[in-house]
């Protein structure tokens, strides 16, 4: 496929620009050689104010002095009119009717947010697992009437890491038919001001309400197909996923313990993979972006790591800029077939990455063009 490039920068909105994820969209964007930074939006509490005023900024890099001067603007479609594309980082109480507005408007919106993920014709996009999903779009613009604007959503944070690995070995192996994952989750995946330090220092949290639920959900609909009119989505219905999510001491990156029974398992004349089929296979794993070209595609999907002891957030979550899923001490698994520790950034490739990463597919595809 050719890469159709846009005859200028793209203008890009931020909404939710304050927060966690609105922050590392202003860092992973300054440089960005499709997209630039164009309207900021925020709570009523931040608008009307500059930027510089109202943000706590929480990132290493600093933003620039032309981010800091910009008036932050009321998350309503008329102050983003020009804007080609608006990627979303909105709180879920409001996300939801804010984003169906902008998609009313005929603005383009990529969304961080839980609210429209399940929707019937919204793609539930992990951009090195599912790219395909993006065909359903000319079918969401024709069931509103709409020239520019669509909605595409990514996945929750540990879903995102999850299944990158489940879709290189789903490929390789066949289908699962169980996934038993058990994560640890970092703060900053709670946004700002989050959990309060009393209750995380010195502790481990067994709970991340709606958490679980979100992850036994999304893994069927990203691992599922169009459907042949593209009008929609096919769930996967025979991988039972059961998860435990727990938010620990760590600023970023989501770790995760996975064990999987493959669905031939029960076939007498199957055996599992062996750990260094599942290193090859994962080590060897492709996505879409990278042959499309895309500028933020990571160099390789997944690292399989070398040393016996990782992956370790503080030592890997920034591996090829954060938009990597590093796995590690791949085994036998003597329940299931195969188990696995693998990490992910959360506000990276779990957030603002694979939201940025999905509007490079969609400029590679045509489908996200300037407003003319
Ligand atoms: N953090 C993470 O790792 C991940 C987060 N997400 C999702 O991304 C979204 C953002 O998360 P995160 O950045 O962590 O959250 P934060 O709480 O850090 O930021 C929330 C943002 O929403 C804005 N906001 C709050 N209320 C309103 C309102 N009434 N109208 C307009 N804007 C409002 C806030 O603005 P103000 O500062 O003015 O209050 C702020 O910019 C959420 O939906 C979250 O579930 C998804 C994956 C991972
Ligand atoms: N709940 C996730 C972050 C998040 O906001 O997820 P979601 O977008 O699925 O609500 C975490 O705490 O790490």
């Amino acid at each position: 496929m050719t890469t159709v490039l846009p005859a200028r920068k793209l203008k890009v909105g931020i909404l939710g620009a304050t927060g966690t994820v609105g922050q590392r969209f202003i860092v992973l964007l300054e440089t960005h050689p499709l997209f630039t930074i164009h309207a900021l939006g925020a709570s009523p509490r931040s608008a009307g104010k500059p930027y510089d005023q109202v943000v706590r900024w929480k990132m290493n890099a600093p933003y620039t002095k032309a981010v800091g001067s910009l008036v932050v603007q009321a998350c309503e479609p008329q102050p983003f009119a020009d804007c080609d594309v608006v990627f979303s980082g909105l709180d879920s109480s409001v996300a939801g009717d804010v984003e169906s507005a902008f998609l009313k408007a005929d603005i383009a919106v990529f969304s961080n947010a839980k609210n429209h993920r399940m929707g019937a014709n919204i793609p539930l996009i992990v951009p090195t697992a599912n790219p395909e999903h993006l065909t359903v779009i000319e079918h969401q613009r024709a069931q509103h009437n709409l020239k520019y604007g669509f909605l595409v959503t990514n996945a929750n944070c540990s879903t995102t890491g999850l299944v990158v690995v489940l879709r290189a070995l789903q490929d390789a192996f066949g289908p699962l038919s169980h996934v038993m994952v058990t994560t640890m989750q970092a703060i900053s995946g709670a946004g700002y001001p989050g959990v309060s330090s009393l209750d995380i220092l010195d502790n481990v949290i067994p709970l991340i309400d709606g958490e679980e639920d979100k992850m036994e959900t999304e893994v069927a609909k990203i691992l599922g197909s169009v459907l042949p009119d593209n009008s929609g989505f096919r769930a996967l219905d025979n991988t039972v996923v059961s998860a435990t999510c727990n938010r620990v001491a760590v600023v970023d990156g989501h770790t995760e313990c996975v064990s999987v029974k493959f669905a031939r398992s029960t076939d007498p004349s199957f055996s599992p993979p062996t750990v260094a089929e599942v290193d090859k296979v994962l080590s060897d794993f492709q996505s879409e972006s990278q042959l499309l070209g895309c500028y933020s595609a990571p160099k390789h999907p997944i690292v399989v790591a070398t040393q016996p002891d990782r992956p370790q957030p503080r030592l890997d979550r920034d591996t090829h800029g954060g938009n990597t899923v590093t796995v590690g001490r791949i085994r036998p698994c003597p329940v299931l077939d195969l188990k696995f520790t693998l990490l992910v950034h959360n506000t990276v490739l779990g957030a603002a990455g694979s939201s940025i990463l999905n509007a490079e597919l969609a400029v590679a595809k045509g489908v996200l063009k300037a407003r003319e």
